[in-house]
């Protein structure tokens, strides 16, 4: 609860300020969105030098070729112009390129592979940059007026083809600017929680918020960010210097890669804007020095609360401007402020309401913060007591929640709960089923499973690390393009493989992952998720099988269950769906999770493949293990003063004995395969993978050379020679 100082401090009038404001304004339909095309002199054009590729170094007559992103040539009659596609931003580098292993530039929101200039002084950029503005507006000023009136001409057709009329959003009363942003991005309307939560958070109250997942709670709270940023700072931000105004937003996200999403996401948003907020990732994995030259300068910080406290706990400068904040986000609440993140989500809180030297003044800029806390899912009692009206009896777990609760300060005693889709937390077109196998045939049915959804971007979910590094490579040598996401890949990998993942030409990538990648990942075009290992908790369930049929698509979700797991997994599904059904008045006992049909006999013309890829995965990891920890014993030896003989200690029992000695001697054993072995056994799966698998056609009529080729590949999908029936799903 706020105290009650701090809600009479309040800025009452914002709200009212801001209508009144916006009453001047036209809203953007289609047809005028703003267009940041316009006609500009030869040398005010951004020119960029061209890299020279190391083979062209010396060689001479390549000197000086520059190269300018984003520019039209018009010629009219025997006059050239140049008209300038170059959206305006705070700065170029701005926009969202996606994840990359490159060395990650300041202003690029973390998320550009290509930019490797930060030694590049940003300063310097800028200012290159800002003197290009001026004498662009300088030329401006001095064109004749012909000019004038074709540019506009352009910008009018322009705008006819690429606005989308957003005419849906005129009842949330947003800017000109963030319309503009918003016809740029094709958002015809806005999804439900962002028309319910987008009004509360305009009128300044605290928001609970709680939509299914991929509904759009990004901009739920991106969207009011943006447009109290603009109202700010959106016609000064040209004279005001950058590092001198302190943050609008801090956006505390549970993981590296959401925090990412969330800041593209937001980047993406500003990308139309002539005049943006600056908008900076915090997270581990990066180098601290740059992300805190970025955040000097950011006007949005979005972190995961390890490295965010990491480096304000440097810094008393950064921690002050935090202070002053107008809103703080707590996204995928239910986990940030449970698992694991308890400790440096503490002291953010604390960090962030701590009054060194309290005055009057700083009374004023605690109390003007807005608490806005999103999520799919929200633990037993989490939602209750958000909303300020738990009274049950607490357990640990969530005794140490509701203490991080009462720090988050709401400023107004009950915080707005917006729960737009209280029937359902999962997604309207997710259709969800199991398959049932021996848990030792959990890979055959794996590869069955991705054979029958051929060129599906699919996400498999494990439970451990140890999964993703074994199955990656398992499928990888089954010709699928798979790659692994875990917590303990280095944070360049972790980036490469999302951004493989999710390349929108690699339309049929794998991605196994383990539940670092359940929770608000945005990836589009996912189509399965599979769940290799069962979820631990309904809301796992919930979150894993929200990472597709997002935004209104319609996407599959299949368990691969051991029979002693079925019962376990039937009733935790049904706990998902009983909630979702008493929410809505139906029948508790109603859902019933179905059992997909896969013709054993298709899948076990699988298993030679799957076993030779097996193996010859775990060769490869087991040699790659007994490297690493050879040394890691090596090293520790040498700092010991002593010697070391790998063989002598792995005969004295590796230093261990007793669990996981199975486990050792078949890593042993894998270990032993020579190179020509290794080599025997990938030619005899290449040989089984250049082949069709056959599915149901005699080899006798193959044989007899009366094959029919359109007949018999009637029905056939991808590896399969005959025909091969679904699984039950109605889209399989
Ligand atoms: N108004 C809109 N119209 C169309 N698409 C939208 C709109 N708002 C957001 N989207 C798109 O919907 C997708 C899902 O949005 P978002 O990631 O914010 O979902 P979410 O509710 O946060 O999901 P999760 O709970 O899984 O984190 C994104 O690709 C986003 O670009």
């Amino acid at each position: 609860m706020a105290p009650e100082q701090k809600k009479r401090a309040r800025p009452v009038s914002k709200a009212s300020q801001r209508s009144k404001k916006r009453q001047k304004i036209e809203p953007v339909k289609n047809g005028t969105a703003k267009v940041g095309k316009r006609a500009v002199a030869l040398d005010a054009l951004p020119w960029n030098e061209v890299e020279m590729p190391d083979m062209f170094e010396d060689a001479e007559g390549f000197f000086g070729l520059e190269e300018v992103e984003g520019v039209e040539v018009i010629r009219e009659g025997d006059t050239v112009k140049f008209v300038t596609a170059v959206t305006q931003m705070a700065d170029d580098e701005d926009e969202f390129k996606g994840f990359g292993d490159g060395d990650l530039a300041p202003k690029a929101a973390e998320a550009q592979p290509d930019i490797p200039d930060l030694a590049k002084p940003v300063k310097e950029k800028k200012t290159k940059k800002e003197k290009a503005k001026k004498q662009e507006t300088k030329e401006e000023k001095s064109k004749p007026l012909d000019l004038e009136t074709n540019v506009f001409k352009a910008l009018e057709e322009d705008a006819a083809e690429e606005g989308t009329d957003v005419s849906a959003w005129e009842d949330l009363d947003l800017s000109p600017d963030t319309l503009s942003a918003l016809s740029k991005m094709g958002f015809v309307k806005p999804t439900p929680i962002q028309s319910a939560a987008i009004p509360e958070i305009l009128a300044g109250h605290d928001v609970v918020g709680k939509a299914s997942t991929g509904s759009g709670k990004t901009l739920a709270f991106g969207i009011p960010i943006l447009e109290s940023w603009i109202e700010a700072y959106g016609e000064l931000a040209e004279d005001e210097e950058e590092d001198s105004r302190p943050p609008t937003a801090l956006i505390l996200s549970p993981t590296r890669e959401l925090a990412h999403q969330l800041t593209g996401h937001i980047t993406a948003l500003c990308k139309g804007l002539s005049n943006a907020p600056y908008v900076a990732a915090v997270t581990g994995g990066l180098s601290v020095q740059k992300q805190q030259r970025q955040l000097a300068k950011a006007d949005i910080v979005i972190g995961t609360p390890g490295r965010l406290w990491e480096v304000m706990s440097g810094s008393r400068e950064l921690t002050a401007s935090l202070r002053e904040i107008k809103f703080l986000v707590i996204d995928e609440a239910d986990r940030l402020l449970t698992e694991g993140h308890f400790k440096e989500a503490e002291e953010i809180l604390g960090a962030l309401d701590r009054q060194e030297d309290p005055d009057e003044d700083e009374v004023e800029k605690l109390s003007s913060r807005q608490t806005l806390v999103f999520s799919a899912t929200f633990h037993k009692g989490l939602q209750q007591k958000l909303v300020g009206k738990g009274k049950q009896g607490l357990i640990d777990e969530s005794e140490s929640m509701e203490y991080l609760l009462k720090k988050l300060n709401f400023r107004e005693d009950n915080p707005k709960f917006v729960d737009v889709n209280p029937i359902s937390q999962m997604a309207e077109k997710l259709k969800e089923g199991m398959v049932e196998c021996a848990g030792t045939e959990k890979d055959l049915y794996l590869y069955a499973l991705l054979l029958y959804h051929p060129n599906q971007r699919t996400l498999i979910f494990t439970n451990s690390i140890h999964s993703v590094r074994r199955l990656t490579p398992m499928l990888q040598n089954l010709n699928l393009p798979a790659h692994a996401l875990h917590s303990q890949m280095a944070q360049k990998a972790r980036m490469r493989s999302i951004e493989r993942f999710s390349s929108p030409k690699a339309t049929g990538s794998i991605l196994v992952a383990t539940d670092v990648a359940a929770r608000g990942l945005d990836i589009g075009g996912v189509h399965l998720v599979i769940h290799y290992h069962l979820p631990r908790a309904a809301d796992m369930y919930v979150h894993r099988s929200g990472r597709t049929a997002r935004a209104e698509a319609s996407g599959t979700s299949i368990l691969i269950c051991a029979p002693e797991e079925v019962v376990g997994m039937r009733r935790l599904v049904a706990k998902v769906h009983a909630q979702n059904a008493i929410a809505g008045g139906g029948n508790k006992s109603k859902y019933y999770m179905r059992s997909l049909d896969m013709d054993r006999k298709v899948v076990a013309r699988l298993k030679p493949r799957v076993t030779l890829a097996k193996k010859i995965a775990d060769s490869t990891l087991a040699k790659e293990k007994k490297g690493h920890d050879d040394d890691w014993v090596k090293n520790a030896a040498e700092e010991l003063g002593v010697d070391y003989d790998s063989e002598e200690f792995e005969a004295l029992g590796g230093g261990r004995k007793g669990r996981g000695t199975g486990r050792k001697l078949k890593e042993k054993e894998a270990r032993a395969l020579t190179k020509g072995e290794l080599g025997a056994l990938r030619g005899e799966l290449k040989s089984l993978l250049a082949q069709r698998v056959n599915v149901g056609v005699s080899e006798r009529y193959l044989t007899a050379g009366t094959v029919d080729i359109n007949e018999l590949l009637k029905g056939a999908k991808g590896d399969f020679l005959g025909k091969v029936d679904g699984i039950g799903m109605d889209d399989t």
